[in-house]
């Protein structure tokens, strides 16, 4: 399929003819700017934030700097093929919606999920809903508008709790699971430790849980909400080890995609036990500071495994997705941006973000000569470092 995500920038210019200047930003950096001026200061800084220095936060950003794109000439890639393959879910671009947790506080009317479905519709970019979300999933993707949606599973103790969750996913028609797995306890995060703030804590973002009949049996129908808080904070996170990995299999026969795979051994385990695709991400430096940029372990696990891969952490414009795509992502998914859009713009600041992302993308592959993205291996790039 041709793409013709490019034309954004036509219907900007075009756009300006009138008088008619972008309302949201066009650059990361004023994105950020604008959101931290817009959005309260506790929801921003949990947002915003990340472990420790955020030294690992801020090397996700820094690492696609060392590897610059090869311009190819005399190729004439007038028409570019953006379209993949993942887990057998046809997608017009590799670009996806990472799960955020608080996306629903993001927004003014505290619906953000519902507005973040919409954009997915209009844009085929397909949201991963978070566990944590302020409308249950059903809610959420009645919004996906015909655009496949992924449902990500914050695996809790209470195991019949998890599987009426991938049920409901599976009857509301999400299209594969995402698990993840380096988010069973929260990490050292200053600026929420500063402002003695968590969003769950104080009874946000728990929809899915007081909408489920597992969860409901557990804490009675007409339980007080500090009560669901604690049941909760009792019931989140599982230690998970490689002997669950076959119960967790067994959930579903969706396709299962395990989020935060940072090694190559790791990724080849969980092949073994049955897995549809590997999820390379480090949660954009929230968890674990002191850690590699979640770009510097790509090339090692697309190495290790045939299986499709996503890939997020630090992606912040189009180049940087077609980096990640050439060293090995199969889909490349991006977390605070859209969120920021979000915060300025509702669901239009969404689109907004991915479609100007979406067409930095299209046209360096028309500049740079790659009409496809099979034509992005390793060979694209320079190690600018070597
Ligand atoms: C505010 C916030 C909340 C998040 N909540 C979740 C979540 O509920 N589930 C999850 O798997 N990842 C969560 N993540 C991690 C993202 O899915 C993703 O890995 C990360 O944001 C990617 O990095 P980036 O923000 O640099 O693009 C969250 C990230 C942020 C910023
Ligand atoms: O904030 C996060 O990154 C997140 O996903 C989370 C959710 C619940 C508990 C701890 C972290």
């Amino acid at each position: 399929m041709a793409s013709r995500y490019g034309d954004y920038q036509l219907e900007i210019y075009l756009n300006g003819l009138t008088g008619v200047v972008p309302s949201h930003p066009m650059t990361f950096a004023e994105l950020e700017r604008r959101a931290a001026e817009t959005l309260p200061p506790w929801v921003w800084s949990y947002v915003a934030g990340g472990a420790g220095d955020e030294h690992t936060q801020d090397s996700n950003a820094a690492a696609f700097r060392r590897w610059g794109i090869y311009p190819r000439m005399f190729v004439g890639a007038s028409e570019r093929d953006t379209s993949v393959d993942l887990c057998g879910i046809h997608l017009p671009s590799p670009l996806m919606m990472a799960p955020v947790g608080v996306v629903g506080l993001c927004s003014q009317d505290r619906h953000g999920d519902l507005a973040t479905a919409e954009a997915a519709g209009r844009t085929g970019v397909p949201m991963i809903a978070s566990t944590l979300s302020q409308d249950p999933m059903e809610d959420v993707a009645a919004r996906f508008g015909g655009t496949p949606g992924f449902f990500q599973l914050y695996t809790p103790t209470d195991r019949e709790l998890a599987a009426s969750l991938v049920q409901r996913a599976e009857a509301a028609g999400y299209a594969g699971i995402v698990v993840t797995l380096d988010t069973w306890v929260t990490g050292w995060r200053p600026r929420d430790l500063a402002t003695a703030n968590f969003p769950q804590l104080r009874g946000h973002c728990l929809a899915n849980y007081t909408s489920d009949p597992v969860f409901l049996e557990r804490v009675g129908e007409d339980a007080a909400p500090d009560a669901v808080v604690a049941h909760w904070a009792g019931i989140f996170g599982n230690p998970l080890t490689w002997d669950d990995l076959p119960w967790l299999r067994s959930l579903t026969d969706l396709p299962l995609i395990v989020k935060g795979v940072c090694h190559p051994d790791d990724a080849r385990r969980a092949a073994d036990g049955g897995v549809d695709a590997i999820y390379v991400s480090n949660h954009g430096g929230r968890q674990a500071n002191g850690g590699i940029p979640a770009l510097e372990c790509l090339p090692d696990v697309a190495a290790a495994t045939d299986l499709p891969i996503v890939f997020d952490s630090g992606v912040r414009s189009g180049s940087d997705a077609v980096k990640a795509l050439a060293l090995g992502a199969t889909a490349v998914a991006v977390g605070r941006p859209y969120v920021y859009g979000l915060a300025l713009g509702g669901a239009d600041g969404v689109v907004h973000v991915l479609r100007s992302m979406l067409a930095e993308a299209d046209l360096l592959m028309a500049v740079d000569g790659y009409p496809s993205l099979a034509d992005l291996g390793p060979k694209a790039l320079k190690d600018l470092r070597a």
